[in-house]
């Protein structure tokens, strides 16, 4: 996302910089603050700037400065989010806090970084450092060029699409070399026995029939050869079809093979930001879009081309004047098809996103099945679904009412040309201008030319499904993952000494969740996270498994900024317990061994008793191969808590992670669960969650998170002493129980 954009001279001037005085981040925004009143400037014009210099915070509206504060006079500078809006507040060293702007949700994310920008520039100023230079990774939300929102790509479909996709697609397709060059051959060869056949024809006319020189001799085998390659040309169609669908067939498997590894690779937030729905669709209907046309349109499509364009010239040099008679229509057809060409488009988008809408919610519900059911609201939920398949369906039908309206029309326009020509060519014959011959031949190319025509009618439609199907799939393949290894990163064996400095994150650049973070973790340690709901303690454990990255600061692991070890090699190392636990469909044993594939059954049967889970695995009906049914539902929540025990620990991590791993289970699943899981934590740097402060007992420090922050760190009886946050919430609890 673009931070420093370039003012004209005149508003440059208005800013009166001093000597060496540069912009250092300059963003763009849309309202201004008016007397209490927000007023939208005229057509949203970003005609406010935020501009932050080596020495100031400014806003510049229209050509004149409205506020300008000095860096050095002020405390600190942040963005908030408001109801659909943000604004930035200026703290000064006063304690005066003034609303320096306001803008709409359109520019929040970049005034968001700007303000980090200014805030990173007054830090180090008061600390006497070079200022950390702020860079975005974050897409932009609208085209430069032609001010449409971007429908979460990198580059706008309008402006810089078709051709790039198209290129791509084409590199791909450079892989099946052998494969497209057979069926260029068949093509061709195809092709000559198509025009070669009224070739003969009006040899057998002028030559035999028109003059009487032949007899049945010359019959059979006019009858012989043209039969011969209908044969011929049948055989050659059905060998194009079946190598146009091993080439459909070869392609979409290579790009579902890469869709999907692409999938695994993406960062959290690029799958949070979309609905599942939208991605599955994208690896099966795509993909599939993508053989289809293969198959039905490609090889099809170059031959009539080919056919096509070889008949034009033959029946130019037939009739010139014929011809031209003949193509009067095309022209408008062409003109036509054009005109429409955008709205094509537009149709064929909107029917995709309602079937991505469709898609999500029957996936939605399917898996949320047993919610829907304890509600009793499968009659609302199957009443909401028959309303998305109704808004389909309305798409889908106006759709085909489109075509059902454009293809005869343009199909009756296209034959209308071939009448003329054939009645100037019929006064031709008639006038001993042209042979008999000749017009039939002129004839069957114009059915060789028209006749594919109004097939060709369907061609944008086909071609446009083809290149939105593209366009979704290069989406995805072309992301990049937020969180990639660089070149630098290593892996290593780590001993588990975690470092927070000054950590802050935010899901959104302007709602920080977490802010200054600082603390350090000893090699073994068992740390509680403990504070009210919604504070961040699940953040700071997605920043540990390197989920997302840092916003500020860093967090080390043996001293090396975990931006610095190669995410497998830091994933291998940790074992997770989530509160919602995630089965796989498949056996006990095959989800025991998710974390380490090639794990002997000894080892599997090893983490499972030390999980406590062996015995109850060993009373199902097939033990370790006992089917655990859709998302592990066959089992109880005690059993598939112990059975993630079981595949945490398979690897024997150096790193262990519990997000509320005994919340609620009854008293017995959680005494086994606490007992597995406190053999478990000796010896490994530990990082619990735990609602329920009894169970962090054994934590060999507790840090209270509040406000964004660390709000209190110590041992159970430092924390109780002190009496703070901790002390509030360990009462709180004890007085509930004592209520119940
Ligand atoms: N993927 C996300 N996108 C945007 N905001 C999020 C996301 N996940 C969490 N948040 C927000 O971040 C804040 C902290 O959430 P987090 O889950 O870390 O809290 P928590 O302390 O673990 O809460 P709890 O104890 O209830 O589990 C919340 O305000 C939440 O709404």
């Amino acid at each position: 996302m673009k931070l420093l954009y370039t003012l004209s001279d005149s508003q440059r001037a208005a800013l009166e910089l001093k000597p060496g005085e540069e912009p250092q981040y300059c963003v763009p925004t849309d309202l201004d603050y008016d007397g209490g009143k927000m007023r939208v400037r005229e057509q949203y014009a970003d005609k406010i700037w935020l501009v932050v210099t080596q020495e100031r915070f400014l806003v510049l509206e229209d050509e004149k400065v409205s506020a300008s504060f000095l860096l050095d006079d002020c405390e600190k500078i942040k963005c908030e989010h408001q109801v659909h809006s943000g604004i930035v507040i200026v703290v000064k060293k006063d304690g005066l806090s003034v609303c320096a702007a306001r803008f709409s949700m359109r520019h929040i994310v970049r005034a968001a970084y700007a303000v980090r920008g200014a805030q990173a520039i007054l830090t180090a100023r008061r600390k006497g450092e070079t200022p950390e230079r702020i860079v975005s990774l974050e897409y932009e939300k609208y085209c430069e060029k032609c001010g449409r929102a971007l429908p979460g790509t990198r580059k706008c479909p309008y402006c810089e699409g078709k051709a790039d996709i198209l290129k791509k697609f084409m590199s791909l397709c450079g892989e099946y070399v052998g494969k497209l060059l057979v069926i260029s051959l068949i093509m061709v060869l195809i092709t000559i026995v198509n025009l070669v056949t009224p070739l003969i024809q009006r040899q057998f006319i002028d030559g035999v029939l028109a003059t009487g020189n032949g007899g049945w001799k010359e019959l059979w085998i006019f009858v012989g050869v043209t039969f011969s390659m209908l044969v011929a040309r049948i055989l050659l169609e059905v060998y194009r079809f079946w190598h146009c669908m091993a080439l459909g067939t070869s392609l979409s498997m290579s790009m579902r093979r890469s869709l999907y590894y692409k999938i695994q690779t993406l960062s959290l937030s690029f799958i949070n930001n979309r609905k599942p729905g939208e991605l599955l669709n994208r690896v099966s209907q795509d993909t599939n879009q993508i053989r289809r046309f293969m198959e039905e349109v490609f090889g099809e499509m170059f031959s009539t081309l080919l056919t096509m364009t070889v008949s034009l010239v033959v029946m130019f040099m037939i009739s010139w004047k014929m011809t031209l008679f003949s193509l009067v229509f095309v022209v408008v057809v062409f003109v036509v098809t054009k005109a429409f060409w955008h709205h094509i488009r537009s149709i064929f988008h909107r029917q995709w996103l309602k079937a991505d809408d469709l898609a999500s919610n029957l996936q939605d519900i399917i898996s949320g099945m047993r919610v829907v059911k304890s509600f009793g609201k499968e009659e609302k939920e199957a009443a909401r679904f028959q309303k998305k398949t109704e808004e389909f369906a309305a798409i889908n039908k106006k759709n085909e009412i489109f075509w059902a309206v454009f293809f005869p029309i343009v199909t009756f326009l296209m034959g209308a040309g071939s009448y003329i020509a054939v009645y100037f060519g019929g006064m031709d014959v008639l006038n001993d201008r042209m042979t008999l011959g000749e017009l039939v031949q002129f004839i069957t190319y114009c059915g060789y030319l028209f006749g594919p025509l109004s097939w060709m009618t369907h061609m944008p439609r086909m071609v446009m499904q083809m290149i939105t199907s593209l366009n979704r799939i290069y989406d995805v393949l072309d992301e990049e993952p937020v969180i990639a290894d660089s070149d630098d990163s290593r892996e290593f064996p780590v001993k588990g000494a975690f470092t927070f400095e000054n950590v802050s994150f935010g899901y959104h650049t302007y709602e920080p969740v977490l802010e200054n973070i600082s603390f350090q973790v000893k090699p073994g340690e068992m740390i509680g996270l403990v504070g009210a709901s919604g504070t961040g303690k699940s953040t700071l454990i997605n920043l540990i498994m390197r989920l997302y990255d840092v916003d500020q600061g860093r967090i080390t692991i043996d001293g090396v900024d975990i931006r610095k070890v190669k995410t497998e090699s830091l994933h291998s190392q940790i074992g997770v317990v989530l509160q919602e636990t995630f089965l796989f469909s498949g056996s006990i044993l095959a989800n025991i061994r998710f974390a380490k594939q090639d794990a002997s059954l000894a080892e599997v049967i090893q983490a499972a008793k030390a999980a406590n889970a062996h015995d109850f695995i060993c009373k199902t009906p097939d033990g370790y191969n006992t089917y655990v049914g859709e998302h592990g539902y066959n089992l109880s929540g005690g059993e598939r808590q112990r059975i993630a025990i079981a595949r945490a620990i398979l690897n024997n991590p150096r790193l262990l992670i519990l997000d509320e791993a005994t919340s609620a289970l009854d008293t017995e699943s959680e005494f086994l669960i606490q007992q597995a899981l406190d053999r478990l934590v000796k010896g490994r740097t530990t990082f619990a969650i735990a609602h329920r402060l009894s169970t962090l007992r054994n934590a060999d420090r507790l840090v209270v998170i509040d406000r964004h922050g660390v709000a209190e760190i110590g041992t159970h009886n430092e924390l109780l002493e002190k009496k703070g946050i901790y002390y509030g919430l360990v009462t709180a609890q004890l007085q509930m129980a004592e209520g119940k």
